[in-house]
């Protein structure tokens, strides 16, 4: 303790009497003071007994007193003011007595020697225990703490005290510091209080610049992790609240994802921001089990990971492939599918996604016929498109693409989820990030905050770079349909543990015979798109199929990363074939095939190439997924390019937003 090399000078200088004294001194005021009224009032009956007009003097004096030590208390706090405001009355009472009728009259000298005792005392004790907890008088304690960071103009005002936070308003000094001070100073609050950084938070009004409400939460309630035990609402509506954890003082961490327009909300894509031991994983199967468990709503899931995470939930999703081509085509698909859901929601009259469009229709105001009867069209559920580990693929979409699959989702009724490795902007564009404008940001790098987290919500206070990976599944969630003055307030997701697996099982069974599945518009330009690499929810089974699709390098994945000798390729150019060269035969051992023997053949044996892709379910090719063929068939890369070309001009093939990768057109199906 600060006090004690004082506590030793002092005794060894002038002795344990002196010492005492000196422990004694600043409790005999109080004590002094009883002294000195007895004495005044017995000094004053000499002078003023019997004289009516001095009782008067005196009566009115010791209401004046008391009053005024009642108006100049208004700056402490409530108690000292009332404890204040009573020893005046009762001293200037007794006095008053005294003077009029002599101190040693009636119940005078008793009520002088207990209640002056009384009085004393309580003041005493009042001193101990501001004191002996080493901490500084109660009346000061704003104003030091606020001079320390630098804030010490600042006003605090009506303060509520909860069990674990304190909301007190605060008002800066008018033109000369801003609610950005207080931002600025909140980690030095935060210091002098001894906590850690996001126990402190600042909530700027929105009216005024120098105004605000300083919220300290002294105790982390989320310490204790909490294990998922099922979802909240199985059967519910894709449009009730999605659990996914809690804030630190204990209430549910909820987020939305179609939009509202009673809430003046629209449909939201997510972005889940965290580095590596955050809990990402743990916080995507909160929201995925959330999702999964409704009953109007289909997932397609894409994980580079191979579904380390979400494995248990393969059945539940409509659609799911890993990273690679199979992402290629979903987002290929994606394309495909919003223009048409939002054509469909045209239709039936939805201005946007409503619980009404995922049932039949039988509503004549949202009827497709031109007579406006009933016209009981199958109904579309809500969609959800999540991207796990996201950034080579966005990177390869390219920002335009992203921006406006984005857009225009929101009036398709899909969500998008993507999830970041590393939240950055070296992982993910400025305006890709700007078309994500709700997120969900764990524990990160101090300096990746400025990519979570809008700068608005860092300035209250929150700061998920401080969290890095020892406090996985915290969180800041801001997004629509959340009180923004909750953004900065910590929450933690749930964790999955072990146990969570067979749960998680029974849940995805539960969701392929309750859940939806895609309406007819939606499956058939997926199939469109995807041919038979979409699958429809089923069981695991589906996904057993998809991995008999070939193994894609990233290379091959990405337009954007394509071999550079193909991006050279001028696919116009009527090249000639490999076998002219000294590469084609046997170049990877695999000279199984023999060159077509005239041109014919050779574009004959190009489409039924075509046609194998198709069937294994590589709906995007270029050039690098012939390599085997072409050294099987000995010709050469380039002539692939061309006949490539050809095929787009015929109608078998799309291009993509990537250059040298084309979309096979489904032969069966029109695109
Ligand atoms: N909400 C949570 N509460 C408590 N512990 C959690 C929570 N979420 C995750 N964890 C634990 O934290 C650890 C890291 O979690 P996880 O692997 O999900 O992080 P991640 O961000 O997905 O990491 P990576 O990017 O490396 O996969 C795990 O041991 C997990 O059990």
């Amino acid at each position: 303790m600060t006090h004690y090399p004082a506590t030793i000078t002092t005794s060894t200088r002038g002795g344990v009497g002196a010492y005492l004294l000196s422990r004694a001194k600043p409790h005999l005021p109080p004590w002094l003071a009883v002294g000195g009224i007895g004495l005044a009032g017995g000094g004053a009956h000499l002078m003023w007994a019997n004289s009516a007009g001095a009782g008067v003097g005196l009566t009115l004096s010791a209401v004046a007193l008391t009053g005024a030590t009642w108006w100049a208390g208004r700056e402490t706090s409530t108690q000292r003011r009332l404890h204040s405001a009573i020893t005046v009355a009762a001293g200037s009472a007794w006095m008053t007595g005294a003077a009029l009728a002599g101190p040693l009259t009636g119940i005078l000298p008793d009520a002088y020697l207990m209640g002056g005792a009384v009085l004393a005392l309580s003041w005493n004790v009042r001193m101990l225990l501001r004191t002996s907890d080493g901490t500084a008088p109660a009346g000061n304690a704003d104003k030091s703490l606020l001079e320390k960071v630098g804030l010490a103009k600042a006003k605090i005002g009506k303060t509520e005290v909860e069990p674990n936070r304190v909301t007190a308003s605060l008002a800066l000094e008018g033109g000369e510091q801003t609610n950005d001070d207080v931002a600025r100073a909140l980690v030095r609050i935060a210091s002098a209080l001894d906590l850690p950084q996001s126990a402190v938070r600042y909530q700027p009004s929105a009216d005024s610049a120098r105004r605000g409400e300083l919220v300290i939460v002294p105790k982390d309630m989320l310490g204790e992790p909490e294990e998922w035990e099922g979802p909240s609402l199985p059967g519910g509506s894709i449009t009730d609240p999605l659990v996914i954890g809690r804030y630190d003082d204990g209430s549910p961490l909820m987020v939305w994802l179609p939009g509202d327009p009673d809430a003046g909300r629209n449909a939201q894509h997510f972005l889940i921001a965290g580095g590596t031991g955050s809990g990402k994983g743990d916080t995507a199967l909160n929201l995925q089990t959330e999702i999964l468990s409704r009953k109007d709503v289909i997932v397609w899931m894409s994980d580079p990971k191979s579904f380390q995470d979400f494995r248990p939930l393969l059945p539940a999703y409509d659609w799911a492939v890993e990273g690679g081509t199979g992402t290629e085509v979903m987002v290929e698909a994606l394309q495909q599918v919003i223009p048409a859901r939002t054509g469909w929601l045209g239709r039936h009259s939805y201005r946007q996604w409503s619980t009404a469009a995922a049932v039949t229709q039988t509503d004549p105001a949202h009827s497709c016929r031109p007579d406006r009867t009933a016209c009981g069209c199958e109904g579309m559920p809500y969609m959800v498109a999540w991207m796990e580990e996201a950034a080579n693929t966005l990177r390869a979409l390219g920002d335009d693409a992203f921006t406006g699959i984005a857009q225009e989702a929101r009036s398709a009724g899909v969500s998008l989820v993507v999830s970041l490795q590393r939240p950055s902007y070296d992982q993910m564009s400025t305006s890709t990030r700007a078309s994500l404008p709700s997120v969900i940001a764990l524990g990160c790098d101090p300096r990746d905050e400025g990519f979570s987290l809008p700068e608005a919500v860092i300035d209250q206070g929150a700061h998920p770079g401080a969290w890095g990976n020892r406090k996985p599944g915290y969180c800041y969630v801001v997004a629509g349909g959340i009180d923004p003055d909750r953004y900065a307030n910590p929450g933690r997701t749930r964790q999955f543990t072990t146990q969570a697996v067979s749960l998680m099982e029974t849940l995805a069974q539960w969701a392929v015979r309750n859940g939806a599945s895609a309406d007819p518009i939606t499956a058939g330009a997926a199939r469109a798109t995807a041919g038979g690499a979409y699958t429809g929810r089923g069981t695991a089974d589906t996904y057993e199929e998809q991995t008999t699709v070939p193994e894609q390098d990233d290379d091959q994945a990405h337009g954007s990363q394509l071999d550079p000798e193909d991006a050279a390729i001028d696919p116009e150019a009527d090249l000639p074939e490999a076998d002219q060269g000294d590469d084609a035969p046997g170049l990877f051992g695999t000279d199984t095939g023999r060159k077509p023997n005239t041109p014919a053949e050779a574009r004959k044996l190009f489409a039924a190439a075509l046609d194998e892709f198709e069937a294994d379910g590589v709906m995007v090719v270029g050039p690098k997924d012939f390599m085997d063929w072409c050294d099987r068939n000995k010709l050469s890369r380039p002539w692939v390019s061309a006949r490539l070309k050809e095929a787009a001009e015929e109608g078998r093939l799309k291009p993509t937003a990537q250059s040298g990768r084309w979309r096979i057109v489904p032969a069966l199906t029109p695109a």
